[in-house]
C-alpha cells in the first residue's frame, strides 16, 4: 500500500464522482426511455444491460417459494436475529409528535407522520446485499411507510438472488420488481405501467444509480449519494496487523473504487500491514476488485501523534472509522466527523455492515461532515400545528401586520387587521 507523511498541506478528501460524460449521457437517456415507453423500455433495459429477458417485472409467489427452498434453515435464524437488533436499534430513534399550550390558549406543536410510499433500491451487481434490504427496510417500517416497494437488477437468468427475495420476504415486503440500474430509478420516480411511483428512492447503487438519483430528486425525495464505501482504520503501535489488514480488505472488495485508508501512529505497523495486505489480498475470491481498490485508493497515513493522526480522520470524514488504540473508547469524543465508528479489536467493521444494529448506510466522500447514516427522520416528514387563540391574536395581531407591512405585503397585514377590527 502507498505510505504517505502528513502535512497539513495535502488534501486527504477524494473528489465526488459526478460520472463521465457518456455515463451522465446514458442515465439521462435512460430516463427518458423509462418516462417514454414504461415497461417496454424497462425489458429492453434489462435484457442489454443485465443480459436477461423477463416474463414479468414483479417476483411471483412461485419464485419466493423456491427461494426459501434453497435457503439454510440456520441462516434464516441468523437474519432474523440481525432485524432484530436493527430494529430495537432503529426503534430508539423514533420521535413522537408533540403539542404545547401557553397561558393565552395558543396551542403550538408538531405532528409526525410517516411517507406513504418508499422505493427502495437493492444493489445487484457486482454482489448480491440482502443486508441492505434490512437496512433501508427496517427503519421506514419503523417509521410507518406502508408501501415500500423494492427494486433490484436480476441475475442474467431473470432471477433475484434466493438471500435478497428471502430477506425481504422475511421482512413482509411484497412488492419487489426486478429492475435495476437508472432505468429502476426512474420507474420508481415516474412510474410505468406495472410500477406505481413512489414519494422517497434510498438505497445504496453503482454510478448509474447514484446519477439518476440525482436526476429525479424533486420529483421525488432521495436519502443520499451514497458512493463506493470507505473504511479508515485509526491505530497506534498495539494494533493487531492481521485484524486491520482484514478489515480494510472488508471493504476494499465491494468496489474497485473503494478505499481502504489506515491512520497510524507507528512505523513499524505501518510496515507490517502493507506486507499483511498484500498476503491476505492474494487469498480472496475478489482479490481483482479489491487489489483495484487497493491499488488505487489504499493509503497508509504516518502520524507523528495521535493528535495529528484524529486530524487526518477528521479531514477524512470517513464512512467507516476503526479506532484500535490502547484506550479507544477516549478518543471517540475526538472525532468530530466519521458516519460510523467502531470501537476496539474486536468491533470490526462488518459487525455494523450485518448485525449490530446501526444503520449501514452512511455518508460517503467527505459527507459525514453534514450528514448522518439512513435512519428513522429519513422516511418521516414533519408538519408544524398553529392555533392561535383570540385573545393571543389580540395580543399580538398589531405586531404582526406591522410585520408584514415591514416587507410590503399589505395582504398579509389585513389578513390579521380584519380580524381585530371586528372586535372594535
Ligand atoms: N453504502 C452502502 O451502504 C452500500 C451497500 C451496498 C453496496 N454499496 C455500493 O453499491 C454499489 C453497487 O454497485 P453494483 O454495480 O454492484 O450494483 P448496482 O445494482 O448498483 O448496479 C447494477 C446496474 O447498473 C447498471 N449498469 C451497469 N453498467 C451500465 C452501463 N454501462 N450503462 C448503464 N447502466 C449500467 C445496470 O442496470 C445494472 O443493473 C457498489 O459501489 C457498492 O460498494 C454501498
Ligand atoms: N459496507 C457497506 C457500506 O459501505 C455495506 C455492506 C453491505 N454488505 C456488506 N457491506
Ligand atoms: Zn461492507
Amino acid at each position: 500500500m502507498r505510505m504517505v507523511k502528513v502535512e497539513a498541506s495535502v488534501s486527504l478528501r477524494r473528489d465526488l464522482d459526478t460520472g463521465t460524460e457518456m455515463q451522465r449521457d446514458a442515465v439521462d437517456n435512460i430516463i427518458t426511455q423509462v418516462i417514454e415507453q414504461g415497461d417496454h423500455a424497462l425489458y429492453t433495459l434489462t435484457k442489454t444491460l443485465d443480459g436477461a429477458e423477463l416474463d414479468q417485472l414483479r417476483v411471483t409467489e412461485a419464485e419466493m417459494e423456491a427461494a426459501y427452498a434453497q435457503m439454510d434453515e440456520e441462516l434464516i435464524g441468523a437474519l432474523r436475529e440481525a432485524m432484530t437488533n436493527i430494529r430495537d436499534f432503529h426503534q430508539r430513534q423514533l420521535r413522537q409528535s408533540w403539542l404545547t399550550t401557553k397561558e393565552d390558549g395558543t396551542i403550538l406543536g408538531q405532528q409526525i407522520t410517516a411517507l406513504d410510499s418508499v422505493g427502495v433500491y437493492v444493489p445487484g451487481g457486482k454482489a448480491a446485499y440482502p443486508s441492505s434490504i434490512m437496512m433501508n427496510v427496517i427503519p421506514a417500517q419503523v417509521a410507518g411507510v406502508k408501501r415500500i416497494v423494492m427494486v433490484s437488477p436480476p441475475q442474467a437468468d431473470g432471477s433475484l438472488p434466493a438471500g435478497v427475495l428471502v430477506t425481504a420476504s422475511e421482512l413482509g415486503v411484497e412488492e419487489i420488481y426486478k429492475v435495476g440500474g437508472a432505468q429502476a430509478v426512474a420507474a420508481l420516480a415516474y412510474g410505468t405501467e406495472s410500477i406505481t411511483p413512489v414519494d422517497k428512492i434510498t438505497g445504496p447503487g453503482n454510478i448509474y444509480v447514484a446519477l439518476a438519483k440525482r436526476a429525479v430528486f424533486g420529483k421525488v425525495d432521495i436519502d443520499m449519494i451514497a458512493g463506493p464505501s470507505e473504511i479508515v482504520v485509526l491505530a497506534d503501535e498495539t494494533g493487531d496487523p492481521g485484524y486491520i489488514a482484514a478489515d480494510l480488505l472488508s471493504q476494499a472488495e465491494h468496489d474497485e473504487r473503494a478505499s481502504a485508508v489506515l491512520v497510524t501512529t507507528s512505523n513499524e505497523l505501518a510496515e507490517q500491514v502493507s506486507v499483511e495486505v498484500e498476503k491476505q489480498l492474494a487469498l480472496l475470491p475478489r482479490k481483482d476488485i479489491a487489489a483495484a481498490s487497493i491499488r488505487d485508493y489504499g493509503v497508509i497515513y504516518v502520524a507523528r501523534d495521535i493528535a495529528e493522526a484524529i486530524h487526518v480522520v477528521n479531514e477524512l470524514a470517513p464512512e467507516h472509522l476503526e479506532l484500535l488504540t490502547k484506550e479507544p473508547m477516549n478518543l471517540v469524543g475526538k472525532i468530530r466527523h466519521a458516519g460510523a465508528i467502531f470501537v476496539g479489536s474486536y468491533s470490526s467493521e462488518p459487525v455494523g455492515d450485518y448485525f449490530a444494529g446501526p444503520n449501514h448506510v452512511l455518508p460517503t466522500n467527505g459527507t459525514a461532515r453534514f450528514s448522518s447514516p439512513l435512519n428513522v427522520d429519513d422516511f418521516i416528514k414533519k408538519s408544524s400545528i398553529i392555533a392561535y387563540s383570540k385573545e393571543a391574536l389580540e395580543a399580538n395581531g398589531s405586531k404582526i401586520s406591522a410585520l408584514a407591512r415591514l416587507e410590503g405585503l399589505e395582504a398579509h397585514a389585513r389578513a390579521i387587521d380584519i380580524r381585530l377590527e371586528g372586535n372594535k
